[in-house]
């Protein structure tokens, strides 16, 4: 039974996917390195409960009900009362697989531990915990509080009981789950990310420029975002990590990453989180780079 959720990781889909969790009445512990994230994320979450409120998707009262069951710290050993926790942290195997001999040691012998990877082995990264069995992939969507689907990945070692108490905990969330084989990023990030990956060779290729590509694909196949401005949604951090792992994951150079966004990642321009991707973000609206 899932009472308490922790999460790691404060960056959008931690908070996204702790503000969900809290809004169906779970207590949660958001952990991350950094103290400053922790605040900054929880202010992202007020925030984004007060539009909802403002909207009337949400009660004051329920709004306050939830930012009360919402905690966050920089001290992993908060994580040790959760039942579920959730990583959601960088999109870097390196970096998962050491939060994992962090917190492994500070959780309960019980304790289910997920990953919220976008495209990274579930059966992999599960050999760096000491419990592959109560080891899963719960794949949230962005923004979290908006998209209705969750992909559920087993590893080879995942029981039955973990994927089930997986399947509950997202029902209760009011999501739609579809369950995809863990083959390098399982489903909708294989089809996604080729099809942003293409965008940007159109780009770096001069078919069309940033507002051209955007457009084509906003009015001419009625996508709701442009793909360019969705890939600076997502991170151009995430994206490219995803390409990499489907080029040496699939080995096939149809998945080989533009290098125009290498380039963008090694300049720092990560798109919305950085304020500068395909678009800067500084200014009062969002501007094409290119
Ligand atoms: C990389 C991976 O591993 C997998 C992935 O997630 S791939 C990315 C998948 N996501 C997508 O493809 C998103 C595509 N974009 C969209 O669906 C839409 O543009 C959108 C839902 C993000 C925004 O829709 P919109 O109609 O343009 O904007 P808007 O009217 O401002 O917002 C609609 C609602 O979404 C909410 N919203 C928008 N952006 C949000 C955000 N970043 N966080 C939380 N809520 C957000 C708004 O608050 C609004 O909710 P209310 O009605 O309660 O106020
Ligand atoms: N962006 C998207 O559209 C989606 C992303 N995902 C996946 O979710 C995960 C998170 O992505 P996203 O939220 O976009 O990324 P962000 O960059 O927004 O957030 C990542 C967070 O993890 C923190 N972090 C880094 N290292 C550690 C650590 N050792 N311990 C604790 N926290 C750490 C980062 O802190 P700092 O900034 O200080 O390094 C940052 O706060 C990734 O696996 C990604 O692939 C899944 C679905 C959609």
């Amino acid at each position: 039974m899932i009472k308490n959720v922790g999460i790691v990781g404060a960056g959008q889909m931690g908070c996204g996917i702790a503000q969900v969790s809290a809004a169906a009445g779970y207590k949660v512990h958001i952990y991350d390195i950094s103290a400053d994230r922790v605040e900054a994320g929880l202010a992202t979450i007020n925030g984004n409960m007060a539009r909802q409120v403002s909207s009337g998707k949400l009660t004051d009262e329920e709004r306050k009900k939830a930012l009360s069951l919402i905690k966050g710290s920089a001290d992993v050993n908060d994580l040790s009362p959760m039942d579920l926790v959730i990583e959601a942290a960088t999109e870097d195997e390196s970096v998962k697989r050491k939060i994992y001999g962090q917190i492994c040691p500070v959780l309960k012998a019980d304790a289910i531990l997920a990953t919220n990877t976008s495209s990274l082995s579930i059966t992999r990264l599960a050999s760096a915990t000491d419990r592959p069995e109560r080891f899963m992939g719960i794949h949230f969507m962005n923004p979290v509080p908006v998209m209705k689907l969750v992909e559920l990945v087993r590893g080879i070692a995942t029981e039955e009981g973990t994927f089930s108490t997986a399947k509950q905990f997202v029902a209760t969330l009011d999501k739609t789950i579809t369950v995809a084989e863990d083959f390098p990023a399982f489903i909708v990030n294989r089809i996604l990310l080729p099809m942003i990956n293409e965008a940007i060779y159109t780009l770096y290729e001069g078919v069309g420029s940033v507002d051209a590509i955007d457009t084509a694909m906003k009015l001419g196949a009625n996508h709701p975002m442009g793909p360019l401005q969705l890939a600076d949604f997502i991170g151009l951090d995430t994206c490219l990590s995803i390409m990499q792992v489907l080029h040496d994951g699939l080995a096939d150079s149809k998945y080989r990453p533009c290098p125009l966004l290498v380039k963008y990642v090694e300049a720092g321009w990560l798109g919305r989180k950085s304020g500068r991707g395909f678009y800067d973000y500084r200014g009062e609206v969002p501007v094409p780079t290119r």
